[in-house]
């Protein structure tokens, strides 16, 4: 920035006509403060005075304003406090206080020849007020002390960004205003958090970030630029160091090195490590900590300067290249540098200051305005019945449009996978599916109408997925002997069939019960989605869709009436697809005999009482892992072979007294065609449950989930919200309202508006006066 060559000559805003002498320069920088202001330097001086303001007002405000700031920043112990003392003309011991700095520091200097004696005052915390001036010195360190302390036990934090701020006025120091950091540090403290080290180097980062901030950036002579510790941190936040001031501290400390003049042009130069273009400032400070007067401190600062050119010139063979390093050698030069760049910094950024106080000026009226029309809002029922209804109704229309498809707000952040779906459900697996069910697009972030039908395909998926259930041969004996008890026939064709409708009950029933449930949950995420795109979204074909912010109480409420709803859409709909299953498999449904199912070589008219008992219990086809699925509850337990003995001791009048035992008649029923029957009879039963269960899928469920849910919620989600919020009494309705300490919060928020509105317009006022006059 300003160490570049173009800029070396730029004039200091109070010296436009001394140059500075080998041996004097920085009394002669010293006592042009002394002088009589010119009429230039006074529109400076009330630029300096409105930018100050500005500055304390954003601070006590929080307002972000690209104001010209001088940002100190370096490795701890670098002389960053020191630097900011020798500014000020006098020593206020910030370096002594033994926590270090944990907060910055914003140092407003002002230029006052009147104030002979230095009156520093700390603005309040939280506010533009500034408190009574401080004379004494160590009552500085004190106040900066406690208020870090303050502060960070109550943030519970090593480090604070949140600034101090102090005014100085005094006829020795510049019109400068500079904020000190904290100084990096490779390791915390004792009885500091380990992780001090890196919130230091990211508060610094933060603060020095913001483009308007010039950066003072400080560092030993006695170290090596290729060594340095922080060089890359600072070039991290200015890569060019188009906007940072490198001074090389201490740089007494470095003389004594020199004995030819190359060496120290070379060392000026710093060329090779920072650039051709990059000029840092070098200066030295006393280093006696004595106690002294506020002057002889100030003539120990003129002296070291004067010192180190004094050996430049007279101990170094040769000199040093006056020409080209003078300005940039010595305390005094540096200060009159850095006022001056900052003077045509504030003056670079007044119009753009001006424009952007206008703006926050309308901006805080504007929210003001809404703020009072929110104030008598609170009391006026008609209105807030309009605006929530014009809200309720504009998220209506959102959830109706998200089911029709919608691609905002971003699926990749509002959408779920399906995995994502069903472990924030909490319905995880399908119930009595082991194998994991991956419908298509499974892994894609979807919502609303695209996620509802994903979860169809899902289901559909499940429900194939699912095989007619083994079927115990006891159970199928029990089924069978029934029916030939009753009309003479071999019963097979009911068996299978009464079989396929049990299992399909009690297998299919828990898909629909979960697939209603996953609806619902895809459903019921619409209203976030729902009041994201209202929030954004905020015109709904132009007209406003009512401003309910703050009203935490009607949106509860209309949360939890939204999430009725879908509650008693998918109670509903769950009664309407179990309806469609019993219909299915109802003793009257037609279903399975609507195939040309063939019923083989075991059919009606062959049935004599087979002997199943040394049939395996495995049924033609089943995937399903569950043995001996429940068919129906409490079945006989006793075993099919077993059953069909008792038949045949039946059917020869022998059903009690025979007193054969059990033993003799399951070997007298051994046959070999008997072992097809019941495979027959599983077979059967599958392919009837197949049909059943493509019926119940295609034909019915799809179409009945669809106009379950999703035709109620763009049909009558409205009507049934109107209902629950609006259709009630006055009283009841600013129930939604009327919260404790709401009113409270919003005369309070009203007031602070009232205040900033307050500030910006009397900034906006110097501004324009500062303006006018350049
Ligand atoms: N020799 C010499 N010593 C200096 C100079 N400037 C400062 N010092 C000494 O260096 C030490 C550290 O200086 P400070 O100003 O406290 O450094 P700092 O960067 O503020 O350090 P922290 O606040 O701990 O980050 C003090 O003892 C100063 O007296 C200088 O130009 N020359």
């Amino acid at each position: 920035m300003a160490t570049c060559d173009a800029l070396l000559k730029t004039p200091t805003a109070y010296s436009t006509n001394h140059t500075i002498s080998s041996s004097s320069s920085s009394s002669v920088s010293m006592k042009h403060h002394e002088t009589t202001e010119s009429p230039s330097s006074s529109t400076s001086k009330s630029r300096f005075e409105a930018y100050n303001r500005l500055q304390s007002a954003a601070v006590a405000f929080g307002e972000k304003l690209p104001i010209p700031e001088i940002v100190a920043l370096g490795g701890q112990s670098d002389g960053k406090s020191s630097l900011l003392e020798a500014l000020l003309g006098f020593r206020f011991n910030v370096r002594e206080v033994e926590m270090g700095t944990r907060r910055p520091l914003i140092l407003q200097m002002v230029h006052d020849p009147t104030a002979l004696d230095p009156r520093c005052r700390f603005q309040e915390e939280d506010s533009e007020e500034y408190g009574n001036p401080i004379v004494l010195s160590s009552a500085i360190a004190d106040t900066i002390k406690s208020r870090t302390d303050a502060l960070l036990e109550k943030t519970k934090t090593a480090v604070s960004s949140k600034p101090i701020v102090m005014r100085a006025e005094y006829a020795h120091c510049p019109n400068l205003t500079i904020i000190d950091t904290p100084g990096f540090v490779l390791k915390a403290k004792k009885g500091e958090p380990e992780s001090t080290p890196e919130e230091i180097l990211s508060m610094v980062i933060s603060l020095a970030s913001p483009p308007n901030r010039i950066l003072l950036f400080l560092q030993q002579s006695s170290v090596e630029w290729c060594s340095s510790l922080w060089l890359d941190a600072v070039r991290d936040i200015d890569p060019t160091f188009r906007r940072t001031l490198i001074v090389v501290s201490k740089f007494d400390n470095r003389l004594k090195e020199f004995t030819e003049r190359w060496e120290v042009d070379r060392y000026l130069s710093a060329s090779g490590y920072l650039g051709e273009k990059i000029h840092p400032f070098f200066v030295a400070l006393p280093k006696e900590r004595t106690a002294v007067s506020n002057d002889e401190y100030r003539k120990q600062i003129s002296q070291v300067d004067s010192d180190i050119l004094r050996h430049l010139k007279e101990n170094v063979k040769g000199g040093y290249d006056e020409e080209k390093y003078k300005s940039h050698i010595g305390f005094g030069c540096l200060r009159d540098y850095l006022e001056s760049e900052l003077q045509k910094k504030y003056k670079e950024a007044t119009p753009a200051t001006l424009a952007l106080l206008e703006q926050r000026c309308s901006e805080v009226t504007a929210q003001l305005n809404i703020m009072d029309s929110k104030i008598q809002a609170t009391s006026d029922v008609a209105y807030l019945r309009r605006s929530s209804m014009l809200f309720a109704s504009s998220i209506c229309n959102h959830v109706g449009a998200l089911i029709d498809g919608a691609a905002y707000p971003d699926p990749e952040q509002w959408g779920r996978t399906t995995e994502e779906e069903k472990s924030e459900s909490g319905m995880g697996s399908w119930p009595g599916i082991i194998s994991d069910i991956k419908p298509p697009n499974s892994t894609l972030r979807l919502y609303g109408g695209a996620a509802f039908e994903r979860v169809v395909h899902e289901f559909r998926y499940a429900a194939y997925s699912v095989e007619c259930p083994t079927v115990s041969r006891d159970k199928m004996a029990n089924i069978i002997l029934a029916h030939t008890g009753g009309g003479g026939g071999s019963g097979i064709a009911e068996a299978a069939v009464e079989i396929a409708r049990a299992a399909a009950k009690s297998w299919l029933a828990p898909l629909l019960d979960t697939a209603c449930e996953r609806l619902a949950f895809v459903l019921r995420n619409l209203f976030d989605l729902a009041m994201e795109r209202n929030q954004d979204l905020h015109f709904d074909h132009g007209k406003r869709t009512g401003d309910m912010d703050g009203y935490v109480g009607f949106h509860a409420a209309l949360r939890r009436s939204y999430n009725c709803f879908i509650k008693d859409v998918a109670k509903e709909c769950k009664k309407v697809v179990r309806q469609h299953l019993d219909s299915v498999t109802s003793p009257y449904s037609q279903v399975c005999y609507e195939t040309d199912v063939s019923f083989g070589p075991g059919s009606k008219s062959n049935f004599s009482c087979p002997d199943l008992s040394d049939q395996e219990n495995v049924p033609p086809v089943n995937s399903n892992k569950k043995e001996d699925q429940e068919t129906t509850a409490g079945e006989a337990s006793l075993t099919l072979s077993e059953t069909q003995s008792l038949h045949q001791a039946k059917e020869h009048g022998n059903f009690i007294e025979s007193g054969a035992s059990k033993s003799k008649l399951l070997d007298s029923q051994k046959g070999s065609q008997v072992g097809s029957v019941y495979s027959e009879i599983c077979s059967l039963a599958a392919q009837h449950f197949a049909r059943i269960r493509e019926v119940l899928v295609e034909r019915s469920v799809t179409t009945a989930l669809n106009a379950g849910f999703l035709t109620p919620c763009r049909d009558r989600l409205m009507v049934a919200l109107g209902q629950d919020l609006f259709g009630v009494k006055d009283e009841k309705f600013m129930d939604m309202f009327v919260a404790p300490g709401a009113i409270d919060i919003l005369h309070s928020e009203r007031e602070s508006l009232q205040k900033l509105q307050k500030m910006l317009h009397s900034c906006l006022t110097e501004f324009k006066s500062v303006a006018t006059s350049l």
